[in-house]
């Protein structure tokens, strides 16, 4: 899957993934009401208008953009509707074309961790048959708990051709409180982006690894760093536009070939028409101010690489 990541960046011309993270106060009432309307004030209302949200803001960019990232907090918080809501979500993406990150953060004990790869990229095998769960193409992975809980990940990704982002050094306020403690002397995302560089020397795409990292837009240098411990993992960098994130912060995430990162916004598309900047859309064409955002946000990124 990471080759056909890097061939949609290359045709786009856009390394953007559109994080579709859909919180409730972001849906204009005209969705949430016709939504309320014909399910109630329900979970089921809920994950209808949810839906019906994403899916007009992936009509009106699935041509400029290689992916999505559907944020699964979002979707879980409304219970089981919320979830068919999120599959619905993952599969309308794929059979539009985009590449799909499942933003599970998921990481346990082996067995655990197996259960978690099985049911977001693989297949579970029930009786004779096996079936796909959720079924993205990539999946993010939280190494707290270390190689068990990493591993299983990766023997799925091998059997799927399917990759993952391991969280290296992210882009919240608090994440130095761990993440920069230093461990003989060196931080521990460093350790981390190392552990993730030789992870993904077992699982190699044509030039770049499955195993990829996330590394927060915040902390730029951080990046410069990471960007030369693990020269062949793709970098997903979050925290672009609604936490601050800008593209003038974005160069050293890449590498001399133009690639090696892709960079998520949620808020900031997804949100676009409660913006001074795309007001003038109106809440009714709140997918067209999306639109407008990712056309900014891929000639700011553009702009900084030169
Ligand atoms: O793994 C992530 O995607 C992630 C890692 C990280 O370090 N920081 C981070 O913000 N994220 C996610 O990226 C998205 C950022 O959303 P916005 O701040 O609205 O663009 C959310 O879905 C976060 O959960």
């Amino acid at each position: 899957m990471i080759n056909e990541l890097v061939a949609k960046i290359q045709k786009t011309n856009a390394p953007i993934v559109v994080g579709l993270d859909p919180m409730l106060k972001y849906i204009p009432e005209h969705v949430t009401g016709k939504a309320y309307k014909e399910f109630g004030e329900t979970l089921e209302g809920a994950a209808e208008a949810i839906w019906q949200f994403n899916k007009e803001i992936v009509d009106n960019i699935y041509d400029l953009i290689p992916a999505v990232k559907p944020q699964i907090a979002m979707y879980e918080q409304f219970g089981v509707e919320g979830m068919i809501a999120f599959k619905k979500t993952v599969d309308y993406c794929k059979e539009k074309g985009l590449v799909v990150i499942g933003d599970i953060k998921r990481g346990d004990i082996g067995s655990t961790s197996e259960a978690y790869a099985v049911g977001h990229l693989g297949k579970v095998q029930v009786g004779s048959k096996s079936c796909y769960g959720f079924n993205e193409d990539l999946a993010t992975v939280n190494p707290y708990l270390g190689s068990d809980g990493v591993e299983p990940f990766i023997d799925v990704c091998k059997k799927e051709k399917k990759g993952i982002f391991i969280l290296v050094k992210t882009s919240n306020p608090s994440s130095g409180e761990f993440q920069d403690r230093l461990i003989d002397g060196r931080p521990l995302y460093e350790i981390v982006g190392e552990k993730v560089a030789e992870w993904g020397a077992q699982h190699m795409g044509e030039s770049y690894s499955y195993i990829g990292a996330v590394v927060g837009a915040t902390y730029p240098e951080m990046g410069k760093a990471l960007r030369k411990i693990m020269p062949k993992a793709y970098i997903l960098v979050p925290g672009y536009g609604a936490q601050g994130g800008k593209g003038a912060d974005l160069a050293h995430f890449f590498n001399e070939d133009g690639l090696g990162a892709i960079v998520n916004s949620s808020r900031g598309i997804i949100a676009a028409y409660k913006e001074e900047k795309y007001a003038g859309f109106g809440a009714e064409n709140f997918g067209a101010a999306s639109r407008a955002a990712v056309e900014d946000m891929q000639k700011d990124i553009a702009s900084a690489l030169k």
